[in-house]
């Protein structure tokens, strides 16, 4: 959800205002470029399924995939560490080990498939990436998220549930 936010935000504020992330889509900038002569223009096909309307920087799949997956791969990873015998380093250092190389494949995945079907360019998915784990990692260290509860009104009262 934050990513999105963040996604939209940038889209529509940060964007529209300085330009300094919008970015075009691989099969937009085919039909506006001018480096192809007249005639030999790539045809990349667009379907329902894959067609994406905002622009392209940065990609909002790759954030919301590696900043869901950053939270969970650290979050999983902080019930191991601390302990100091021998077995119990070990285990921390294979969990973090597969838990790791289970984050990077489930990105590249996601940033291959990005860029197979022409929604992205590589250095779009790759901020796409780094932008969701940096939002984890700002959420991470922000204490008052971690203790909002939806459970309390505005005004500090306790809403009844029952
Ligand atoms: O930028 P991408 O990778 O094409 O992803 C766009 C999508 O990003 C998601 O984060 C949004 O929830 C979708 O609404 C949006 O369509």
């Amino acid at each position: 959800m934050v990513t999105t936010a963040w996604k939209d935000w940038s889209v529509h504020s940060v964007d529209g205002t300085f330009g300094i992330l919008f970015g075009h889509r691989p099969y937009w900038w085919v039909q506006e470029t001018m480096i192809y002569p007249n005639q030999s223009t790539p045809c990349l096909e667009q379907f329902p399924i894959t067609c994406e309307t905002g622009p392209g920087s940065p990609s909002g799949h790759a954030m919301g995939s590696s900043c869901v997956w950053y939270v969970m791969v650290t979050a999983a990873l902080s019930y191991t560490v601390g302990q100091t015998n021998k077995s119990a380093v070990t285990l921390y250092r294979v969990t973090w080990s597969f838990l790791w190389s289970v984050f990077w494949i489930i990105q590249i995945s996601v940033c291959i498939s990005r860029v197979f079907i022409a929604t992205h360019f590589p250095h779009q998915v790759i901020l796409g990436v780094i932008a969701g784990m940096l939002v984890a990692e700002a959420f991470e260290h922000t204490p008052a998220i971690q203790t909002a509860s939806l459970r309390t009104q505005r005004n500090g009262a306790p809403i009844r549930t029952g």
